[in-house]
């Protein structure tokens, strides 16, 4: 395993039954990447994902995240990273410094870090005279992006984030991703799916998952020499159209 890096993943693989939703996957990201992981839909992302999160059990492979082994460390696994995925919501219930609070609070952090790191982070969103109304009465995007830093809050190592930014405009979706550079700046690994052709740009590296396989690995723009195209959108098209799978097999779980 390479010294720099925070994910070590080798020969990977997912089975359901007799269907392989994620075959044979091997790769390293390196610490303070954003590591994008694209795929038509149904090739299998979520299902890594949640593998190297701790949140399902491969069926064979190595994975190990932050130094954690995925079947033998879960615990420490789940406290050194951060989660976020598109479905993933805050409790609309709750106004901004309860959610906040309350995520804190399951990272066991002390309330000194907690007041000193909420008073900084409701600046960083301009959310200071916001704190105390509900999160249900925010708009969408301020919902991701809080989301997003509360994910983060209590300093992960690495943040996965799933789709993170469906749903929202462009340019709170560019707003997002100031956020993601912001924590990358930390020293914060990224982990980031989407179907969104414009963020693949943004990643330091990026993988194409094809039917559970990694299709492709490499900056966009190897990607782009690679496959002579002119944009990763291009680049998707062409691997993508080797999917067999559509993606609309039932979830049983
Ligand atoms: N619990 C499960 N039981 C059976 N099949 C599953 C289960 N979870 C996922 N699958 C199947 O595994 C394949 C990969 O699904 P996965 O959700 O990982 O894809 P994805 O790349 O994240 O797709 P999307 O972009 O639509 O989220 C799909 O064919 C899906 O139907």
């Amino acid at each position: 395993m390479n010294e720099q890096s925070i994910i070590h993943v080798e020969q990977l693989t997912k089975r359901f039954g007799d269907f392989t939703a994620v075959d044979a996957i091997s790769f390293e990201v390196q610490r303070g990447e954003i590591f994008g992981f694209l795929g038509a839909n149904g090739a299998g992302k979520t299902t890594a994902m949640r593998m190297l999160c701790g949140l399902s059990m491969p069926t064979s492979g190595k994975a190990f995240v932050a130094g954690f082994d995925v079947y033998k460390q879960t615990e420490g696994l789940k406290r050194n990273i951060g989660y976020m995925s598109q479905k993933f919501s805050l409790y609309e219930d709750l106004t901004i410094k309860e959610n906040i609070r309350f995520y804190a609070g399951i990272y066991g952090k002390s309330d000194a870090f907690i007041k000193d790191k909420t008073a900084r982070l409701l600046h960083q969103l301009h959310l200071e005279d916001q704190a105390n109304k509900l999160v249900g009465s925010l708009p969408p995007g301020w919902k991701q992006k809080l989301a997003f830093s509360v994910a983060v809050f209590h300093e992960p190592r690495i943040v996965f984030l799933d789709e993170p930014t469906g749903g929202v405009d462009p340019v709170t979706r560019r707003e997002f991703w100031n956020l993601i550079y912001e924590a990358a700046a930390t020293g914060i690994t990224v982990f980031v799916t989407t179907h969104y052709m414009d963020e693949a740009e943004y990643c330091n590296r990026v993988t194409i998952m094809v039917d559970g396989r990694i299709e492709a690995l490499d900056t966009p723009s190897a990607l782009k020499q690679t496959y002579n195209a002119s944009s990763m959108n291009e680049v998707f098209l062409q691997l993508a159209r080797k999917a067999k799978r559509n993606g609309d097999e039932v979830k049983t779980a």
